[in-house]
Formats: C-alpha cells, sequence, structure tokens
C-alpha cells in the first residue's frame, strides 16, 4: 500500500491581498510552503508527497525542493484555474499503483501530524475522509443577496470542513472523472466532489482542530504566527 500526500498550492491568495501567493510568505522560521513540507514530510503515512504550484511560481518551487531538504517530494506540478482541477493536476501525474491520498491545503500551515495519521488511519472504515469542527456559534442559512435569514440550520448536526482529505485512491479518481464528465466544478472541496458525484461513497469524519485554520483573509497569517510561536515543538 502507498499513500500520496497531494499539497496544494496552486492559488494566488486574493483574498489575502499580499502581493504574491500566500504560500510563500513567511511563517516562523520557515514559509507558510515549507511548514507543510515539514509536517507531511515527517509523517510515517505519507510515502510521497506530490506540490500542486501556481504556475508563475514553478520555478521557486523546484528550486525550494530540489535542494535535497525535502526528499519525499516526488513531483511538483502546475496548478489549474481552480481547486479541483489543481487537484486533477496531481491525480495526473500519481501512478494507478498509489492505493491511498491525502488532499491538503497549503494554506492550513498548521495541520499536526496527529490529524494527518488519524485521518490515513480512518480509511480502514471509509473510502473517504474529512476533518471537521463543531461551530461554537448558531449557524443560518441566508438568502441569495445575503441580505436576510432564510433558515436556522440544527446546529448539532453542522460542522465546519477542514483539510487534509483523505481517500482511497480510486474513489478520488472516480469521483473527478465524473465530476469532468459531468461538467461540474463547483465543489469547494475533494470531499464535497465525492458526495456529489459517488453519493453511495459513506465520508467518515474524524475530529479536525480549531489550530488548523485556513490563511485566507488579511490578519490570519499573524493569528497563524501567534499560534505557531505557543508551541513547543514546531510541529506537535
Ligand atoms: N486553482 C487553485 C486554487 C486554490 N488552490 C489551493 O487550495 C487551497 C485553498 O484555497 P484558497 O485558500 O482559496 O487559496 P487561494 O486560491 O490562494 O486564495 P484566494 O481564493 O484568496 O485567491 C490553497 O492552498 C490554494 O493554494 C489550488 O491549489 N489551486
Ligand atoms: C477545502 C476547504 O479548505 C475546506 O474547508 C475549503 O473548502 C477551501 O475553500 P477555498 O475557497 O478554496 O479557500
Amino acid at each position: 500500500m502507498t499513500t500520496v500526500a497531494v499539497l496544494l498550492a496552486g492559488g494566488t491568495g486574493t483574498r489575502l491581498g499580499a502581493g504574491r501567493p500566500k504560500q510563500f510568505l513567511p511563517l516562523g522560521p520557515h514559509t507558510v510552503l515549507e511548514q507543510c513540507l515539514e509536517v507531511f514530510g515527517g509523517c510515517s503515512a505519507v510515502d510521497e508527497i506530490v506540490l500542486v504550484m501556481e504556475p508563475d511560481h514553478l520555478a521557486e518551487a523546484r528550486r525550494l525542493v530540489g535542494g535535497g531538504a525535502h526528499p519525499r517530494v516526488a513531483a511538483v506540478v502546475a496548478g489549474g484555474a481552480t481547486r479541483a482541477e489543481s487537484t486533477r493536476q496531481a491525480l495526473a501525474v500519481i501512478g494507478e499503483d498509489v492505493t491511498h491520498l491525502l488532499v491538503h491545503d497549503v494554506a492550513r500551515p498548521l495541520v499536526s501530524r496527529a490529524l494527518v495519521e488519524a485521518c490515513r488511519t480512518a480509511l480502514r472504515e471509509f473510502g473517504a475522509v474529512t476533518p471537521v469542527v463543531a461551530p461554537a456559534d448558531t449557524v443560518v442559512e441566508a438568502s441569495a443577496d445575503g441580505r436576510t435569514l432564510e433558515r436556522v440550520l440544527v446546529r448539532d448536526r453542522v460542522r465546519r470542513v477542514q483539510t487534509p482529505q483523505a481517500f482511497r485512491a480510486e474513489v478520488l479518481r472516480a469521483a473527478h472523472a465524473a465530476a469532468v464528465r459531468e461538467g461540474d466544478d463547483t465543489a469547494t472541496d475533494d470531499c464535497g466532489v465525492v458526495a456529489r458525484h459517488l453519493p453511495d461513497v459513506t465520508i467518515g469524519l474524524v475530529d479536525g482542530e480549531e489550530t488548523n485554520l485556513k490563511i485566507t483573509l488579511p490578519g490570519d497569517l499573524e493569528l497563524a504566527e501567534r499560534l505557531l510561536a505557543g508551541r513547543s515543538p514546531v510541529v506537535p
């Protein structure tokens, strides 16, 4: 059995507005990207890493991993126009012999190795797995224009979805193939692609981590910096 971790860094970071993709911004002693490579590179559950990079920064990423500091990186490929396309770019270079896949947002650099291992382990029971956290707030559905409350959701049943998401390889491949066939690129995560296109697959949930935040908006990087500084080992 072989497990490949797909690290998605194909985005440009428009909402953060830092002038360059957030994956190259400093975080602690490294960058956001290096922090992720460090976590996954040290996971016993991960055999190889495929890094998906924003096309204009492909050469920079290849230089970074070419120095020998990240020996588990097997390939660096160009990202697509959407997150789902970026996942498919990785699937295109991953061999059919690979049995298990992890897909992670590089924008979530504070993920712990324990969470990566928990997601991989849950694949013994499920075809797909995602970490989730329960919201502390009441959650509502807004109207299409966002100005009024449409529906109050049952909070006990609502979860916020994180990455890494884990898949038996044939499940993720089949789900993305169906999405392409049906011309559907609306899912915002890979478990969403499975849920939409392979509804018979049971997607398992594991406990995510509040600290596994997605660096998205201005201020998120400073928060990540403070959380990282508060840890004793760099990767718990
Ligand atoms: N075409 C894309 C878009 C996003 N991503 C990756 O998916 C993760 C989650 O995306 P997001 O937080 O939206 O990152 P960006 O696309 O960079 O940000 P923005 O949407 O603000 O431009 C990130 O690690 C991002 O690099 C990707 O691999 N390919
Ligand atoms: C995959 C994800 O991080 C799960 O919460 C999220 O859907 C990514 O959304 P984005 O708009 O691509 O940042």
